[in-house]
């Protein structure tokens, strides 16, 4: 008579390395006895002290997205390839891990998301959260028309002396962050406005309605992209702010950092 491992099986057969999403201690003892087996443990904190250890900056809710970025991680750091097959387990009702996924790392999935979360000045869950924001912008528009918005994210000090007002700053006096309901708001009714917004390290709204005028030049943007992506971009270089950027003409979100492009999302894909 077959058994449950005879059905299940095949989820494990042939795998390259199993990835323990925030294993409890006893739990990842019993895999450190597995003969052969290659374990990477992803999670915020490497409580367990794994060899194999690859961050998550955020708690992730979603866990397709918990393991999506497990794996850009992990290609990040080197410790998977593409073409890997792996089981990811992690928790999905309880504290302890309850599910088990198989997984093809795919080479192509490396978008630069982790590299924008993970190693940027500002807080992971603030460029998160205007992350979000742009992706909903670019997908329901402002009253139905295409909208552009231009967020410069972490280093505001810096990034205000390089730029200057277009007009009043209605963020002036205010102590309000990325994230509230009521910002998001704010925040989509004013992109109607020229300029952009700075936003702070901890995702304070520095101020909106400012050009900027960074010194770098010459920075390498894909063609056909104008002045918002160039300033955008440019002043990555200049400082150690990230820029998103919602095109008006391709509705496409892309990220900056560096002076360089690192992510290009469709909203219409999330
Ligand atoms: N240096 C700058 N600082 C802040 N905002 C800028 C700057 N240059 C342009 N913008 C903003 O970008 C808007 C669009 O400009 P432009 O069309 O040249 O950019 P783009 O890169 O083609 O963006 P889109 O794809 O949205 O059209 C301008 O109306 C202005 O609000
Ligand atoms: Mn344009």
């Amino acid at each position: 008579m077959a058994g449950l491992d005879d059905v299940f099986g095949d989820l494990f057969s042939g795998v390259d390395a199993v990835m323990l999403f925030a294993p409890s201690g006893s739990y990842y003892e019993r895999f450190a006895k597995v003969d052969d087996l290659d374990v990477i443990v992803v999670g915020t904190e490497n409580d367990v002290g794994a060899p194999e250890f690859v961050e998550l900056p955020l708690e992730f809710d979603d866990v397709s997205e918990r393991i999506r970025f497990g794996l850009e991680g992990g290609l990040e750091k080197g410790v998977i390839d593409g073409g890997d097959e792996l089981v990811c387990a992690t928790s999905i009702f309880e504290e302890e891990i309850d599910t088990v996924s198989r997984v093809r790392v795919s080479q192509d999935a490396h978008t630069g998301i982790y590299d924008l979360f993970a190693k940027s000045r500002a807080e992971p869950q603030v460029i998160k959260a205007v992350l979000e924001l742009a992706i909903e912008l670019g997908k329901k528009g402002q009253k139905g028309k295409p909208v552009g918005a231009l967020f410069i994210v972490g280093d505001a000090g810096k990034v205000m002396n390089k730029s200057r007002p277009l007009s009043y700053n209605p963020f002036e006096k205010s102590h309000v962050h990325v994230g509230d309901p009521i910002v998001d708001v704010m925040l989509k009714e004013f992109s109607r406005l020229d300029g952009a917004f700075v936003i702070s390290d901890a995702g304070k709204i520095v101020s909106a309605y400012r050009y900027l005028e960074p010194s770098a030049e010459g920075v390498d943007i894909p063609k056909g992209l104008g002045a918002r992506h160039m300033a955008g971009g440019a002043i990555t270089r200049d400082t150690n702010a990230i820029a998103i950027v919602l095109s008006e003409s391709d509705g496409l979100v892309r990220a900056f950092k560096g002076g360089e492009i690192i992510l290009e999302v469709d909203p219409e894909a999330y």
